[in-house]
C-alpha cells in the first residue's frame, strides 16, 4: 500500500532535529512521501510572532535541496486554530482508504495528545509514529498508556493498513529547539550549525527573534 507521512509542527524555526527526524522516518520506515507540514495558527500554544508564510518560507529554504522531504502547506491556507484532526480529516477525503497516511510527531507531543481537538479520531485517520526523546518516558497509566495498549503496532503495519496503529520508534534526536535558537539570537549569541545556512540567511535578512516573545 503507498503510504504517506506527515511531520507537523510550529517550525518557529525549522531546524536540524525536525531535518533529521523527519528524513530518517522516511528512509528507514519506507513511506513512500513524507510531508513537512507547518502548522497556521498552532492550537496549544501562544501564536508565534513570526508570521505563519515566513515560517513557510524557513521550511522551504531548508527543503529546497532535499527532494526527500516535501513542503504541504494546506495548513497554511486554513483560518482559525490549526487542529491535526481537520487536516487529517481532509486528506483521507482526498486519498481515499487505500492509501497509508502516518502522523509523526515527537514523544513530547504524544504526552499532550489527550488535550489535542477530538484527538481520540486520530488514531482513526491516520496511523501515529511516535519518536522517543532523551529525558522523556512513556507513561504507565492515563489515555495516553491506554492509547498505546489499545492500539501498538509495529512498522509493517504502516504499510499493511491505512490506518490505526500507534508504532514507536526510537532514534537518536539531535538535541536542539527552536526555543533555544530564538533565545540565542535574542541574546545576541549565534545559532549556526544548528538549522541551515540559508535558514540562518532568511533570519538575519528579515532581522527575526531579535526580541525573546518571538
Ligand atoms: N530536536 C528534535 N528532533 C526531532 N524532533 C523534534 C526535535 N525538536 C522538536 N521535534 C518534534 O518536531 C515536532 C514539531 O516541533 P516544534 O516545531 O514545536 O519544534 P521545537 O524545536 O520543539 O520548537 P519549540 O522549542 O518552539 O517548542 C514535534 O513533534 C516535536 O516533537
Ligand atoms: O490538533 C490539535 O489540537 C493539536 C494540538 C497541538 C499540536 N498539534 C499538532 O502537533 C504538531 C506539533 O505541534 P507543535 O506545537 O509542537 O509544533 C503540529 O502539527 C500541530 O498542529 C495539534
Amino acid at each position: 500500500m503507498r503510504a504517506i507521512a506527515l511531520f507537523g509542527g510550529t517550525f518557529n524555526p525549522v531546524h536540524f532535529g525536525h531535518l533529521r527526524m523527519a528524513l530518517e522516518l522516511k528512509e528507514t520506515l519506507g513511506f513512500d512521501e513524507m510531508r513537512l507540514l507547518p502548522s497556521h495558527q498552532p492550537a496549544h500554544r501562544a501564536q508565534p510572532g513570526v508570521t505563519a508564510n515566513a515560517r513557510r518560507d524557513m521550511l522551504a529554504l531548508a527543503l529546497e535541496h532535499c527532494p526527500a522531504l516535501q513542503l504541504d502547506e494546506r495548513e497554511l491556507q486554513r483560518q482559525g486554530p490549526t487542529y491535526t484532526v481537520d487536516t487529517l480529516q481532509a486528506l483521507r477525503a482526498e486519498l481515499g482508504n487505500q492509501v497509508s497516511i502516518s502522523f509523526c510527531m515527537g514523544l513530547d507531543s504524544l504526552l499532550g495528545l489527550p488535550g489535542w481537538h477530538r484527538w481520540q479520531q486520530l488514531i482513526r485517520l491516520a496511523h501515529l509514529v511516535v519518536v522517543t526523546r532523551p529525558g522523556w518516558q512513556l507513561p504507565e497509566q492515563g489515555p495516553v498508556a491506554e492509547l498505546l495498549a489499545a492500539h501498538r503496532g509495529d512498522v509493517d503495519t504502516l504499510k499493511q493498513q491505512a490506518a490505526g496503529s500507534l508504532v514507536l520508534r526510537e532514534q537518536t534526536l539531535l538535541p536542539i529547539s527552536a526555543t533555544e535558537i530564538r533565545s540565542l539570537i535574542a541574546s545576541n549569541r549565534s545559532p549556526r550549525y544548528l538549522l541551515p545556512e540559508r535558514v540562518l540567511d532568511y533570519i538575519q535578512t528579515h532581522q527575526l527573534y531579535k526580541s525573546e516573545n518571538q
